[in-house]
């Protein structure tokens, strides 16, 4: 009997993976990371108010909520609305990604990825295809959840980490070339791995290969990724690299 060949195939030099409802779930990080950095902010905000990055997060919160002599309950007040919101506030991320990666140190965290996801990352790296992280989550709380696995250290197998700091907003097309230009690669030899149709459509606009992920059970389930191809899992997607950017 033979094994089912994968209907995606692509040739590419590196795969840029989102992490929320892409290699991991939503459910997870929304059940288990939101609730242990909520009950952590206000002690964050007054035991490390002159943090420097502590204190450019209490500013951007400011800035963004229009609001410049908030209080610290008034911005934990912010942060929680941001968090039931699930919204991707760059400041709320860099707050949650101090708090993850101590979590993720101490052993009370340990990351989640769906099953399918490691093995191929495992051989898609083996293949000499490079992985990037492209995620809302902090490149802090990035290299903490990659590197505290349920399957150990991953952190080895990615090439390199972008959030919307780094790299800009993910519905920006603006925000792929910059990441293309920090591989120094051509956006032809990029393939972007995500759930969420808005963020394929930049990544398509920027020249970019395109496969959204649908899980079921994940929020964007249902409403699909619109013309994109689409996957279930990484198994279902082929990928050789010959290199030819090079
Ligand atoms: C390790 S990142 C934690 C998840 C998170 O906070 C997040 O915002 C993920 O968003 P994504 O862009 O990966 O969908
Ligand atoms: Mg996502």
């Amino acid at each position: 009997m033979s094994l089912p060949v994968p209907a995606l195939r692509f040739d590419v030099d590196a795969v840029v993976l989102d992490i929320e409802g892409t290699t991991s779930a939503t459910g997870f990080v929304v059940d288990v990371l939101y609730p242990y950095s909520r009950a952590r902010f206000a002690a964050l905000l007054c035991e490390r108010s002159g943090d420097p990055e502590v204190a450019r997060a209490v500013a951007q919160v400011r800035e963004l909520t229009g609001d410049p002599h908030a209080d610290p309950a008034a911005v934990v007040k912010t942060l929680n609305a941001w968090l039931d919101d699930d919204r991707k506030a760059t400041p709320l991320k860099t707050l949650q990604g101090l708090i993850w990666s101590e979590g993720f140190a101490r052993g009370d965290l340990v990351s989640h990825f769906y099953d399918d996801v490691v093995p191929a990352l495992r051989s898609w790296h083996a293949t000499g295809l490079r992985l990037y992280v492209y995620s809302s989550g902090s490149v802090a709380a990035q290299r903490a959840w990659f590197s505290s696995t349920p399957e150990g250290d991953l952190l080895p197998l990615v090439s390199g980490l972008h959030d919307t700091e780094n790299a800009g907003p993910k519905q920006e097309p603006e925000s792929y070339r910059r990441i293309a230009e920090s591989a120094g690669l051509p956006p032809g030899r990029l393939l972007f791995l995500s759930d969420r149709p808005g963020e394929l459509d930049a990544a398509r606009a920027a020249g970019w290969h395109t496969v959204g992920i649908r899980r079921p059970g994940e929020p964007f389930h249902q409403q699909g990724v619109g013309d994109h191809a689409e996957a279930g899992t990484f198994d279902e997607i082929s990928i050789s690299t010959t290199g030819s950017s090079t």
